[in-house]
């Protein structure tokens, strides 16, 4: 008997949350799990799609279904629990189901559908149809690049079936195959086989004398044999044909971290704190609680040694643990950290791998042979099964928001999977987001403090510079003069040297030096702005991201330079004030290409140079035993954007790089630059006094009606005619306010900053509310609406705690 799956199309003109069913014959019925990636036929013309198989049907109707026509992989790529996680995303982030299962995945797996043409030889040649068409059309359809006459005759020839049109899908996931030989007789029989030959075939002696030292069972790779024993290709070919070996093609892993070595290291004795804090975490893996865990450890108090010995516990136990970082290839010593401790049992995910190896991690965790996954924001849907603990380190980190559809929080995404799995979540950080911190005023999250550094030393001293003072004191705008004195001291001493130039704030921008290209967005008529911290060029207006670019995309040339940065300004300046300081640069201009980020914290952990000059990039994680200054040139630029966290990220900011000081035996010092030295977050951050910002912020969000005292949710409507945009933002709007309570707040529809964007205008409607059970299914109607609006032109998207409010 035939089987029934319902399936969710990858159609994105059709953004459903409804699942189509289809029929599984006999013969790969066995082959489909619930989020298999299958390919079925959709729509009147039967167009073959990718879709992925969210339950069984068990009804015993069979009128009119269509069958699957293929099963993509043995394995599925997604299991049970993440099919039902993706409803739950859906649902929560307002968003399709098939963008939430797309959202899972890792970016190579996608199914391309093309279309061919197949030639009817007894009624037309094959030569006439190229002829009219060419070889690439024929071979891969694209109707749209036809000309018109072209059309004509083509239709003319489908009507008189000379021609049909046929699909093709394309699996763009795919395997790294390599070529493995194995010996295929015993040690007498070689010797019988080298007896047989004749005395000059020297070559062939020497392959059998190879052979006989191979292992048996693990053989050798054909590349080894060719490169490493220097073997002739036809040698090796006349051998196989011989029966002396036996070739196939076996699959491969791209290997991440191919060609670097790896030190094991040990458990650290943990001290007093640290301790309490993993019994807190032990006893949770114990009692299967999945009340999240705050741990708020300042800078440097050994957080991530806890991590990895909880970690320990829940691998002995036989199951897998998960470690959110907030761009991993920003963070290599993390990696480099936890594999130290975990060895091969390690899969890591991030941006920065390619496709292929992304891949292969993936299906690494999929068949079960890893323990322990590293990644960033996107790695919280790894398909681990049986997790013991799910950890996020530095969770206040904007980057585990999305800001495009599914608009998801990975903090809320692990601790929903946690909650399946009964596991603990562990959030740590110097300074905790308000809204986790605030979840432990009410109960909601256990905490546990560690106050003191690991190296039992203070924390470093701040002193703050008044730059309205000190203009004109230094040597240029950067610099003042007891910055000067202060780096020339280490200098003296042979100690190191981080600065930092804070870029939040600033745009920056791509421009190629040869043609004078800006990369601007596809949907706007803005320039990209740099985002380092996801290493992306992303639209402020319409959320649009892309890799940053290595050459041109316009000429193609390679001299692209990055604006706006101003950090090798500030380098030519530091090469004028102080000649013999050696700098090292660390921005997104030094560290576009793979592992340049890794390679320059090498060098300075080398001191092969006093100085780590760098923006934001160098706040995060850095250990180096020899720091013992800390500068920022200038604290401010984050403090006047109209963002209500705009004081909350310049207190995370300064203490996070703070931390990056005295982190061994010697003390550290820090200085910032500012022209706000009154300014409530930079005094704080001068004290490190996490707990007295909270409150202090806490009440100016109480009187704001802000988050965390506030949900907020943004829904955003857009439309090339101006008055189609605001009629859908009202009837939007209409939708949503009958359903709220008097306590709610609806702020517009207001036009966004900046209301038009390439021939687009822009109303959004901003709604803050504390307890309103009815908005929920308003919004997922809001949503419903969407599908229908997104057919007319108008887009309407919802944010569920948006990032910001421009
Ligand atoms: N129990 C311990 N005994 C000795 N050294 C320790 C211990 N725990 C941690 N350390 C060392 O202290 C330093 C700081 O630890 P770690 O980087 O884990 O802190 P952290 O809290 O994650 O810091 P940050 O939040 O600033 O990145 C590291 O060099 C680490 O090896
Ligand atoms: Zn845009
Ligand atoms: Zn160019």
């Amino acid at each position: 008997m035939a089987k029934k799956f319902n399936v969710i199309v990858n159609v994105p003109a059709l953004q459903t949350n409804t699942p189509f069913t289809y029929i599984a014959n006999d013969a790969i019925k066995n082959d489909i799990k619930i989020g298999s990636r299958v390919i079925v036929p959709f729509g009147k013309s039967e167009r073959p799609i990718q879709g992925f198989v969210v339950g069984e049907e068990t009804t015993n109707e069979f009128e009119g279904l269509k069958d699957i026509i293929s099963v993509l992989e043995p394995e599925p790529l997604l299991n049970k629990e993440l099919i039902e996680l993706s409803e739950w995303l859906a649902d929560q982030t307002y968003a399709f189901r098939v963008s939430c299962l797309n959202a899972m995945l890792p970016s190579l797996v996608k199914v391309n559908t093309k279309r061919f043409i197949k030639i009817n030889e007894t009624k037309i040649t094959m030569e006439t149809v190229l002829a009219l068409l060419g070889e690439e059309q024929v071979t891969d359809l694209k109707v749209n690049e036809l000309s018109f006459s072209q059309q004509k005759q083509l239709n003319q020839w489908i009507k008189d079936e000379f021609v049909t049109l046929k699909y093709v899908t394309e699996d763009s996931a795919k395997k790294k195959m390599i070529n493995w030989l194995w010996p295929t007789m015993d040690l007498s029989e070689y010797e019988q086989e080298q007896k047989k030959l004749r005395k000059n075939a020297t070559k062939q002696v020497e392959l059998l004398n190879i052979i006989k030292t191979l292992d048996v069972k693990k053989g050798i790779s054909q590349a080894s044999i060719l490169n490493d024993y220097g073997v002739g290709r036809s040698t090796l070919n006349t051998a196989v044909k011989n029966g002396w070996l036996v070739r196939k093609a076996v699959e491969q892993y791209r290997d991440p971290f191919e060609g670097r070595q790896m030190q094991l290291d040990q458990n650290l004795a943990l001290n007093e704190e640290q301790q309490s804090a993993y019994n807190l975490i032990t006893q949770a893996i114990e009692d299967k609680n999945a009340k999240p865990i705050l741990v708020e450890g300042v800078t440097g108090s050994g957080k991530t040694e806890v991590y990895l010995q909880s970690i320990q516990q829940v691998i002995k136990k036989g199951k897998t643990a998960l470690l959110l970082v907030p761009e991993i290839s920003l963070t290599p010593l993390m990696v480099k950290r936890v594999r130290a401790r975990f060895g091969t049992q390690v899969a890591v995910l991030h941006s920065g791998l390619s496709d292929g190896e992304k891949f292969d991690e993936w299906r690494r965790i999929v068949r079960n042979e890893v323990k322990v996954v590293v990644g960033a924001r996107s790695a919280v849907f790894a398909p681990l099964r049986n997790i013991g603990i799910i950890i996020i380190d530095e969770e206040h980190s904007e980057t585990y928001k999305q800001s495009d559809a599914p608009r998801y929080h990975a903090r809320d995404v692990a601790i929903h999977r946690a909650k399946k799995f009964e596991c603990p979540v562990v959030l740590g950080s110097a300074t905790p987001s308000l809204e986790s911190r605030s979840r432990v005023e009410r109960g909601r999250y256990d905490f546990v403090k560690i106050q003191k550094r690991a190296n039992q030393k203070a924390l470093p001293n701040i002193q703050v510079i008044d730059m309205r003072q000190h203009l004109g004191d230094g040597y240029n705008e950067n610099f003042s003069a007891p910055m000067v004195e202060e780096i020339r001291h280490r200098i003296l001493r042979k100690e190191q040297v981080v600065l930092m130039l804070n870029r939040r704030g600033f745009s920056s921008f791509v421009m190629c030096r040869t043609c004078g290209f800006v990369l601007t967005c596809p949907n706007c008529d803005v320039s990209l702005t740099m985002h380092m911290d996801s290493r992306t060029m992303r639209c402020h207006y319409c959320g649009h991201e892309e890799a940053i670019p290595r050459l041109c995309k316009n000429c193609g040339s390679d001299k692209i330079r990055f604006f706006g940065t101003g950090t090798e300004k500030v380098q030519q300046q530091l090469a004028e004030i102080i000649p013999e300081a050696r700098v090292l640069r660390m921005d997104v201009d030094t560290t576009r290409r793979k592992g340049a980020h890794e390679r320059l914290l090498e060098r300075f952990g080398n001191h092969e140079a006093d100085i780590l000059l760098g923006t934001q990039m160098i706040a995060k994680g850095l250990d180096f035993p020899d720091v013992t200054l800390v500068g920022v040139l200038n604290a401010d630029t984050a403090l006047e954007l109209p963002d209500l966290r705009a004081s909350e990220r310049t207190f995370q900011l300064l203490t996070q790089v703070a931390g990056r000081a005295g982190r061994a035996d010697k003390t550290g010092e820090v200085l910032i630059q500012t022209f706000n030295p009154d300014h409530y977050a930079i005094r704080l951050a001068q004290k490190q006094d996490y707990e007295d910002f909270f409150y202090k912020e806490m009440y100016l969000r109480h009187l704001g009606k802000y988050p965390p005292y506030y949900y907020t949710v943004l829904v955003s409507v857009s439309d090339r005619d101006e008055r189609q945009a605001l009629k859908n933002a009202y009837e939007m709007l209409n939708i949503i306010q009958p359903q709220l309570s008097a306590n709610a707040i609806v702020l517009g529809p207001t036009a966004k900053s900046i209301s038009k964007i390439k021939q687009k205008y822009y109303y959004q409607i901003l709604i803050k509310y504390q307890r309103e059970p009815k908005l929920h299914r308003a919004l997922l109607e809001v949503l419903n609406k969407s599908q229908e609006k997104f057919r007319q032109g108008t887009r309407i998207s919802i944010d569920s705690e948006p990032q910001n409010f421009l």
